[in-house]
């Protein structure tokens, strides 16, 4: 249902009886009705459907959802499962059962038509079998894929064949697909030229089948690149399609967080709870991005100009995270004068400074850096701190160059087992101030980005929990705070990545995370007995 006004309605009909109704679900605020009898008898049919949103619609971000009562931290806004699943665009050939990698020393091959599996049950799992095996099977010849190094064309169709395939094999599911946004193409655009061929022209001709029109194709295949929600659950990661979730609009502040459920569900939560009537946002981009990346990524990928409160703020939230350091005042920084204005000169911030850079300058200084980034081992400690050292003459103390460094180093200090307890205390205070830092600026920035501030909290709990005993072991009586401190950082470890796939290295370290308080509740308990 599709809603141009943002008010919540006062009355409407029974969801049972179709009477007038005031009374409505506490949870949506959406179903009516007319008395607790027929609330509860609806209870079963309207549970699945019982969500704190409704859909909106706005002429510039089209449908969106809008917050219908006060959500809670934590709280869970949707979970659901997806219409279609499939292997990314550009990906080296996948089990197009699992999804998984397959090598070509232990490759299989379906019998039936020839597409890489790994196994019988791949072989035969409904999204294949039902799917591009059968049509497969229908063009009379076996695929042969033989090259396993490199991206394989063919398995560009994929996704968006399996979409246009529901048509005969699931008319709901079908319906629910074509609900969704698709965009109009640029004929000059070099996705197009390249969709063109590896999609819209491809399957007709290889498949020797036209059960689909050539707008029908294009518009799925626009469907799939607006809507896609790459799933990190397998190596390389695949792509699914959802219903409901494929509604939220994007901001590079969002308010909800998203995570991925081992089944393949989708889970889009509120770290730091909504207020009724906000708008539900999530994010199609890195956070982690500077402005005018996350802006470009976009432009390109969702075919839209981001205008949201973040970039809109040339300071981020007074956190200079796209910004150079002044070299004439060194005291100011350098930034656009709006967003509008991010490609002409760009002004020192410092009003007794008149340092005016050009943005070509800027822009060939960062290109630079990121070249050199580019080409930087980051996994080595020493290269980290040496670029970090560097480039601090030039860019802003929480330049996103320097945050990517830090994040990289937040991890790499003490890493391995018992590594914490090997490193000189110099390093432990070291990683110590740079998951603090990566914290209060992260916080700031992107407050509900739960898995980046998860991990980096679980390192922070790490280093605390070690100095805390290494203070113990010289009696130092500041040792408890530093325990209780630690179990803080934990137990907010465990809320942020709470929710992540077990099978995920965050659901991993939530594990650790629970283990590691359990320890620390014993040890700090001990310490008061
Ligand atoms: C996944 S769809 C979201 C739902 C879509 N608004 C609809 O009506 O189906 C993504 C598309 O929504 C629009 N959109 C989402 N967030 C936006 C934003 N912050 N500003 C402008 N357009 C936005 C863009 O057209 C984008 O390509």
């Amino acid at each position: 249902m599709v809603e141009s006004n943002t008010e919540v309605e006062n009355s409407g009909k029974c969801q049972i009886c179709d009477k007038a109704a005031k009374s409505r679900c506490s949870g949506c605020v959406q179903a009516f009705y007319c008395s607790v009898e027929h609330q509860r008898e609806d209870w079963k049919n309207h549970k699945p459907r019982c969500v704190p949103m409704r859909m909106c619609h706005d002429d510039k971000i089209g449908r969106h959802f809008i917050a219908t009562r006060n959500i809670k931290p934590g709280e869970i806004v949707l979970k659901e499962a997806p219409l279609i699943i499939g292997p990314s665009q550009v990906t080296p050939p996948v089990c197009v059962g699992c999804l998984k990698e397959v090598r070509e020393k232990n490759h299989g091959a379906c019998e039936k038509c020839g597409w890489p599996v790994c196994s019988r049950a791949c072989q035969e799992s409904p999204t294949h079998a039902n799917f591009e095996c059968k049509l497969t099977v229908e063009r009379g010849n076996k695929i042969v894929i033989k090259n396993f190094a490199s991206p394989h064309p063919s398995y560009s169709c994929l996704l968006p064949l399996r979409c246009l395939l529901l048509k005969e094999n699931d008319t709901e599911r079908w319906k629910k697909v074509l609900e969704l946004q698709s965009h109009d193409y640029d004929a000059d655009d070099l996705q197009f030229k390249s969709d063109m061929e590896r999609v819209v022209e491809f399957i007709p001709r290889f498949f020797k089948c036209n059960k689909w029109t050539r707008e029908e194709i294009i518009k799925i295949n626009g469907i799939s690149r607006i809507n896609g929600h790459e799933l990190p659950l397998t190596n390389p990661s695949c792509v699914a399609i959802y219903h409901r979730a494929s509604f939220f609009e994007h901001s590079c502040r969002p308010n909800l967080s998203k995570s991925f459920s081992e089944n393949n569900e989708i889970i889009f939560w509120a770290p730091n709870g909504i207020k009724a009537k906000e708008h539900l946002t999530i994010s199609y981009t890195d956070v982690l991005w500077e402005t005018s990346n996350r802006r470009h990524h976009l432009q390109q990928t969702k075919h839209f100009e981001c205008e949201c409160e973040r970039c809109t703020d040339v300071t981020e939230y007074g956190t200079y995270f796209s910004s150079l350091k002044c070299q004439k005042c060194n005291v100011g920084m350098l930034v656009p004068n709006s967003l509008k204005e991010w490609s002409q000169d760009w002004r020192c911030t410092d009003a007794n400074c008149n340092n005016i850079v050009t943005y070509e300058k800027v822009n060939k200084f960062i290109e630079h850096v990121g070249k050199d980034l580019a080409a930087m081992e980051k996994e080595n400690e020493g290269n980290c701190i040496k670029f970090i050292e560097h480039y601090s003459k030039w860019l802003s103390p929480n330049h996103f160059y320097i945050t990517d460094v830090k994040v990289a180093l937040s991890q790499i200090i003490g890493a391995g087992i018992n590594g914490i307890q090997k490193i000189s205390d110099e390093r432990l205070k070291l990683k110590c101030k740079i998951c603090k830092e990566l914290i209060d600026l992260i916080e700031k920035i992107v407050p509900n980005e739960a898995r980046v501030i998860g991990l980096i909290k679980f390192e922070f709990h790490s280093s605390l929990a070690e100095a805390g005993r290494r203070a113990m072991q010289v009696k130092d009586p500041n040792c408890k705070a530093m325990l209780e401190d630690s179990l803080r950082y934990c137990y907010d470890s465990i809320r942020l990545l709470g929710n992540e796939a077990k099978c995920l290295p965050e659901g991993n370290i939530c594990r650790q995370a629970r283990i590691n308080a359990s320890s620390l509740e014993t040890l700090i308990g001990g310490i008061l007995g």
